[in-house]
């Protein structure tokens, strides 16, 4: 069995990537984010404060004939950009790109930080992380991905990501051809939650890779390509008009700059992420100032690889063997 769902950058600057997900008896599709750097699938339900959840498409588990109260349980988490939310949790029917979870824990809201309430394109959020990260207690719970697995054709999944376009999360399958490079394998460590791995050098503007590994997360639900401050700089060299915004709180540049690749190893090939990929977006609508798509993970104390970096690429999420695979696309 295997199951595919599309998926779309929530605006202009692919901030975020929007995926439906149908949960309970009958259909109740909500658009969440998929993201493999945490491991709660949480949604916006009747349960949320009203005036939070204004303008958000929400769960209710009463409505669902399915639903079941999870008794005892509750949730709480807390992301690296301090967003947070929690509450209590059900067991319903999830279905994603055609393939159904019988009884998946769906946490469900009593409380969530503004940050979510003003981002009305999502009812929350997949986590596609390992299950080691779950913050349900007394009990941790599966993954949506985690309980599929064993039903699946083969225990992985891919993210396909794009610029400004449809992409794709595909179950149980890899879809070769929405690569144009070979899949490089490198081993993931999950025992932080994340899918962890190591970059084995890097290169700007196409130049030969150096051999100064770069250990990281790749996380479908960060915007930005966030890496340690020498490796930024080495980048940001090459562009003449970059500068340290302290407002932006990030590195801007003229829009009218013809950026540089940025280049990354990994399981023994290369991908290389383009420069139009790196200008992510001006800094204000009409600006001819830009946001910089790569920037310093230095606040944050681990490197992350987020929708910039996986937009050039297919990743194999490979939970059978423990590894990422990585193709140039
Ligand atoms: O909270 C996060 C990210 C936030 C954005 C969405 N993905 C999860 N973490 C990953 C990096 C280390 C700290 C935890």
């Amino acid at each position: 069995q295997t199951g595919s769902a599309n998926t779309n950058p929530s605006d202009s600057a692919d901030d975020e990537y929007i995926t439906n997900v149908s949960i309970g008896t009958p259909a109740q599709v909500l658009p969440l984010d998929f993201d493999t750097g945490s491991s709660d699938l949480w949604v916006f339900s009747s349960e949320t404060p009203k005036s939070s959840a204004s303008g958000h498409v929400t769960y209710s588990p009463s409505k669902s004939s399915t639903a079941k109260k999870l008794s005892g349980a509750s949730w709480s988490i807390t992301y690296g950009d301090h967003s947070s939310s929690s509450g209590d949790v059900y067991t319903d029917k999830v279905t994603v790109g055609g393939f159904s979870v019988s009884s998946q824990a769906v946490e469900s809201a009593t409380k969530v930080s503004t940050q979510f309430v003003q981002d009305t394109v999502i009812s929350g959020l997949l986590g596609l992380g390992f299950d080691v990260g779950n913050t349900v207690k007394p009990r941790a719970q599966k993954t949506w991905f985690s309980n599929a697995a064993n039903s699946l054709a083969q225990p992985l999944f891919t993210a396909d990501l794009k610029h400004q376009q449809t992409g794709s999360y595909n179950f149980g399958f890899i879809d070769t051809t929405l690569a144009k490079g070979p899949i490089g394998y490198t081993p993931a460590d999950g025992s932080e939650g994340y899918w962890g791995f190591t970059a084995t050098g890097y290169s700007v503007g196409g130049a030969k890779l150096n051999r100064n590994s770069i250990t990281g997360i790749a996380d479908t639900g960060t915007t930005l390509l966030l890496l340690d401050d020498d490796v930024v700089n080495a980048y940001y060299n090459n562009v003449e008009s970059a500068q340290y915004d302290d407002s932006q709180q990030g590195v801007v540049f003229d829009c009218s700059e013809d950026l540089p690749s940025f280049s990354f190893g990994v399981g023994g090939t290369t991908i290389t992420i383009p420069g139009s990929l790196i200008n992510l977006t001006p800094v204000s609508d009409g600006s001819s100032t830009c946001f910089g798509g790569l920037q310093s993970s230095a606040d944050i104390g681990i490197n992350i690889f987020g929708d910039v970096a996986l937009k050039a690429a297919l990743v194999v999420f490979d939970l059978g063997n423990e590894r990422l695979g990585w193709a140039q696309k």
